[in-house]
C-alpha cells in the first residue's frame, strides 16, 4: 500500500486554500487523479516526486518513509524510486532513444531491460535516433521505457496521453496496459478523460480546490449512464462481474445484464429497443 497523507497551502483561482490530500493506493494497480484545471493535481504529484514541499505531510511507499514532517524525514527526489512522465515528453534532445534510457538508470543499467524495453515499445530501429526525429506517440513510447528502467516503487503520469492524437492515445491506453500487466508497477495516473480512466484505472482519486471529493472505483465514483435517447452505441466490455458486465460507450459507462460468450475487451453495439406508450 502507498501511503499519502499531505497539507499544503495553494494560491488557488479563488484565493488562498489548502490542498489536503489523504489517499491509500493500491500497489501494482494504476489509481486515477481526476479533477478540474487547478484543482491541485500537479502539486500533488510535485508533493509525492520531493519537488515541492508540503506544510505536513507523511508519504509511504512500500514501507520506505519518503516524508514525515513530523519526524523530519524528507527524502530528496533523487532518493524517491520515482518514474515521471510528463504531458510534453520531456526528453533530453542532445540523447538517442537509448542515451535517454541509458541515462535514466545512471550507474546501474539492466542492459536485458534497456534492450527488452526498446522492444516492446516497437523502438528498437530508432535506438540511435534523437528524440526531434520521433513523432508523438514514439517520443511518448520513450518516455514511458525512461520511466519503466529505473524500475520505480511509484509511478507518477501527468496526462501523458493528452498531447496525443486520438488514434495514437487509444493505441497508448493498450501498451500502458500491456506495460502494467507486465511490470506490475503502481502509479498514479492525472487524467481528465473519464474514458481513459474507464479503461486504465482500477480506482479513482477526484478532487477539487485541493479536496478529495471522492475515492473508489471509475463507476463508483463517475456512476453509470442510462439510455439517454440514443438508439445504437459501439463500446467496448470493461468488466463482467456477478450476471453484470460493464459497458464503455460514448465516455460513459454503461451496466447490463452480462450475455453469454462475451469477454472483457469485445467490441459491442449496444441497442436500446425499449418502446414505451408516452401518451
Ligand atoms: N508552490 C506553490 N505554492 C502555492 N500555490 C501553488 C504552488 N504551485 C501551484 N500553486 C497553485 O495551486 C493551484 C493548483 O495548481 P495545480 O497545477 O496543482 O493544478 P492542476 O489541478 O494540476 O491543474 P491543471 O489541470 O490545469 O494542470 C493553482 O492555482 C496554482 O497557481
Amino acid at each position: 500500500m502507498i501511503s499519502i497523507s499531505i497539507r499544503k497551502k495553494l494560491n488557488m483561482a479563488g484565493g488562498p486554500a489548502d490542498l489536503v490530500v489523504d489517499a491509500e493506493l493500491p500497489l501494482q494497480n494504476i489509481t486515477a487523479l481526476y479533477g478540474p484545471s487547478g484543482s491541485g493535481k500537479t502539486s500533488l504529484l510535485k508533493i509525492i516526486a520531493g519537488l515541492t514541499q508540503p506544510d505536513e505531510g507523511f508519504i509511504q511507499v512500500n514501507n520506505e518513509v519518503w516524508l514525515d514532517t513530523k519526524n523530519k524525514i524528507n527524502l530528496p527526489p533523487q532518493k524517491r524510486n520515482i518514474g515521471f512522465v510528463f504531458q510534453d515528453y520531456a526528453l533530453f534532445p542532445n540523447m538517442t532513444v537509448e542515451g535517454n534510457l541509458r541515462y535514466a538508470c545512471s550507474k546501474n543499467v539492466d542492459e536485458e531491460l534497456v534492450k527488452h524495453l526498446l522492444v516492446v515499445t516497437g523502438l528498437t530501429a530508432f535506438a540511435n535516433h534523437k528524440p526531434a526525429t520521433l513523432s508523438g506517440g514514439q517520443k511518448q513510447r520513450v518516455a514511458l521505457a525512461r520511466a519503466l528502467v529505473r524500475k520505480p516503487s511509484l509511478l507518477l503520469l501527468d496526462e501523458p496521453l493528452s498531447a496525443l492524437d486520438n488514434e495514437t492515445r487509444l493505441q497508448l491506453q493498450q501498451e500502458l496496459l500491456q506495460f502494467q500487466k507486465e511490470y506490475k508497477f503502481s502509479a498514479l495516473l492525472v487524467s481528465h478523460d473519464i474514458a481513459e480512466i474507464y479503461q486504465l484505472a482500477k480506482s479513482v482519486i477526484s478532487i477539487d480546490g485541493g479536496k478529495v471529493l471522492k475515492v473508489g472505483r471509475p463507476a463508483e465514483v463517475f456512476g453509470f449512464a442510462t439510455n439517454a435517447g440514443q438508439i445504437n452505441l459501439i463500446g467496448q466490455i470493461v468488466s463482467i462481474d456477478n450476471e453484470m458486465m460493464e459497458v464503455l460507450a460514448d465516455q460513459r459507462l454503461y451496466q447490463l445484464k452480462y450475455v453469454e460468450g462475451l469477454s472483457v475487451g469485445d467490441k459491442v453495439c449496444l441497442a436500446f429497443a425499449d418502446v414505451k406508450k408516452i401518451g
